[in-house]
């Protein structure tokens, strides 16, 4: 049995025989065999989602050789998919895929120039100056380095696509003219271990926890593009999101800036910049003077990364609160 056999099996809806193909390939030695029998159980597309099952496959794959199942393997175990979060066995298994892999030395170098505990914590925050009390809104300049801000694009520019908004009425994304940016999600299976080092600094400044955390965002906007006033809060969410961390990743475009339209606060964060702000009231309610718009770009390529943090812990595979 081959991986190609495989392809053919699923093409034919015969999942199971597929599955047994791909194992027995694995076990033949095909790396690649373990890595896609790790996606389909990942994705829980055509086969039941099973993520113990799919780091199992995945172990399988880095021992066979594979250096993207490596990478992704260090993901999973730092983010807690298929198993308990484990930072410092995350960092080992980087360590080792850094002695054959170019990309994954990368990943290191970046991890090693940050000042960071045993459990992958940043030693020192830069400071959040405020810039509002209601909302609570502050700014962290120099939260982010060059490197790592580049980092976070290069992990996402290749996804990039035409933003969605959530529909409140139904809860599925939808196209719509609020936000004419591209974006692209960083899912958990592309977290890399300097993405995951930012998201815990972007929870211990927003004195949130990282599981509350969606996927971080990129936004790319060209001239004419923006993001019109809304609210990150969505009426009706049962696990709301209470806050919002923007990364500023350039700086050089002309327009663009991000405002508070009830206060008409304008920020013009500049590349590293970290902003803060809350999404609700005490009560739990979305803020209505938390409205705020990414201002038309008139110059230039703005880039910027978000966050948007739940009241509670939320699952990525799902996007469901608990
Ligand atoms: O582009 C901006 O400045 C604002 C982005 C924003 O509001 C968001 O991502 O929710
Ligand atoms: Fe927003």
């Amino acid at each position: 049995m081959t991986r190609d056999d495989a392809d053919a099996l699923l093409a034919r809806g015969q999942t199971e025989a597929a599955i047994a193909a791909l194992t027995a390939a694995g076990r033949g030695g095909d790396g690649r065999a373990w890595f896609r029998l790790a996606i389909l159980r990942l994705t829980g597309d055509r086969i039941a989602r099973d993520l113990p099952g799919a780091r199992a496959a995945l172990a399988a794959a880095r021992i066979a050789g594979d250096p993207d199942a490596a990478l992704m393997e260090v993901a999973l175990t730092a983010n807690g998919t298929g198993a308990p979060r484990d930072w410092r066995g995350a960092v080992t298994l980087l360590e080792a895929a850094a002695r054959r892999d170019r990309v994954a030395q990368a990943h290191l170098a970046l991890l090693t120039a940050m000042d960071l505990d045993a459990d992958g914590l940043p030693r020192r925050l830069p400071e959040l100056r405020p810039l509002s009390t209601a909302p609570r809104i502050g700014i962290a300049h120099g939260f982010l380095t060059a490197a790592e801000g580049r980092h976070i694009v290069e992990a996402a520019a290749e996804l990039l696509e035409p933003s969605m908004v959530v529909d409140p009425r139904t809860g599925r994304q939808v196209p719509h003219p609020i936000r004419t940016s591209r974006s692209a999600a960083i899912g958990p299976t592309r977290e890399t271990l300097p993405i995951q080092a930012i998201l815990r600094r972007i929870a211990l400044l927003s004195d949130t926890g990282v599981e509350q955390g969606e996927p971080l965002t990129l936004l790319d906007y060209r001239p004419g593009q923006e993001y019109r006033p809304h609210h990150d809060a969505i009426p009706g969410l049962a696990n709301q999101r209470i806050a919002t961390v923007l990364l500023y990743l350039n700086q050089g475009y002309a327009g663009g800036a991000t405002r508070f339209t009830r206060s008409g606060l304008t920020i013009e964060g500049r590349g590293g910049d970290a902003l803060v702000f809350g999404n609700t009231l005490p009560d739990g309610r979305p803020d209505p003077d938390a409205e705020h718009a990414g201002l038309p770009v008139i110059e230039g390529h703005k880039l910027l990364a978000t966050r948007w943090i739940r009241g509670a812990p939320i699952d990525p595979w799902t996007m469901g609160g608990s």
